[in-house]
């Protein structure tokens, strides 16, 4: 079983190559808890329906259908180390197709969710889903927000991820996420950031986070997400 390590963005995960192999669930939730503390997820490397099959835990070993930095490190194990020539594979959340262009990674996210407006914690903000369930709410000053403790509580509340987002110009953001699975803040989230420029509907956003910069990107077929991988 290959076992890889890598960073999209900030957002840590190991990679286990499973194509050899095969693990039941459980024993997939045991590896991720063992071998996962010091890092945000894991993806597991699988085949299905005669593509490459994305699995994902959090680290507490909780699964989740998507995870959108971790797609994009996913194509960059498949095309960079196991040498196959793909521009597509498959989740939880439907195909993903990508490619890696000028370094970058670029990967179609899944089509989201209707959002809808909601108030939680005293904070006004929109629920979607992009794979996976995002709270996105603007903020004026998102240096000072208690990411940790509020978005905790708002987690709990709606077992979604949790976005702050504060706007810098009219397509540029800074965004700050507690992650489900993680239960703390992640340096960046890629299903998070792409909820967050859905919410500010521009057609091209850089976004600013603890973990590097992001693009997101609507085109007449859907979003696409923008960023680097590294191997550690
Ligand atoms: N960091 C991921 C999101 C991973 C799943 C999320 N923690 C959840 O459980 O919903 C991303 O880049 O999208």
């Amino acid at each position: 079983m290959n076992e890889k390590k890598y960073t999209a963005n900030g957002n840590s995960f190991i990679l286990f190559d499973i194509t050899d192999t095969s693990l039941t669930s459980n024993e997939k939730k045991e590896l991720v808890i063992k071998k996962c503390q010091d890092r945000d997820g894991a993806l597991f490397v699988e085949t299905k329906d005669g593509m490459y099959f994305m699995e994902y835990y959090n680290k507490d070993g909780s699964k989740a259908p998507f995870c959108g930095n971790g797609a994009r490190a996913f194509l960059f194990y498949l095309i960079k180390e196991k040498k196959a020539n793909v521009d597509k594979f498959l989740t939880e959340s439907g195909i993903v197709s990508g490619k890696i262009l000028n370094e970058k990674i670029l990967i179609k996210m899944p089509n989201p969710l209707v959002a809808r407006k909601i108030n939680v914690e005293n904070f006004s903000g929109y629920l979607l889903t992009v794979g996976v369930p995002h709270f996105v709410t603007f903020v004026d000053d998102i240096e000072h927000i208690d990411v940790k403790n509020i978005g905790k509580k708002i987690r709990n509340k709606l077992d979604a991820n949790v976005n702050f987002v504060e706007k810098i110009s009219k397509n540029e953001i800074k965004v700050r996420t507690f992650e489900r699975g993680v239960e703390d803040e992640t340096l960046s989230c890629g299903s998070g950031v792409t909820a967050s420029a859905i919410v500010l509907n521009e057609s091209k956003v850089k976004v600013h986070t603890r973990g590097g910069i992001l693009h997101i990107y609507t085109l007449n077929d859907g979003f696409y997400l923008e960023g680097d991988v590294e191997n550690v």
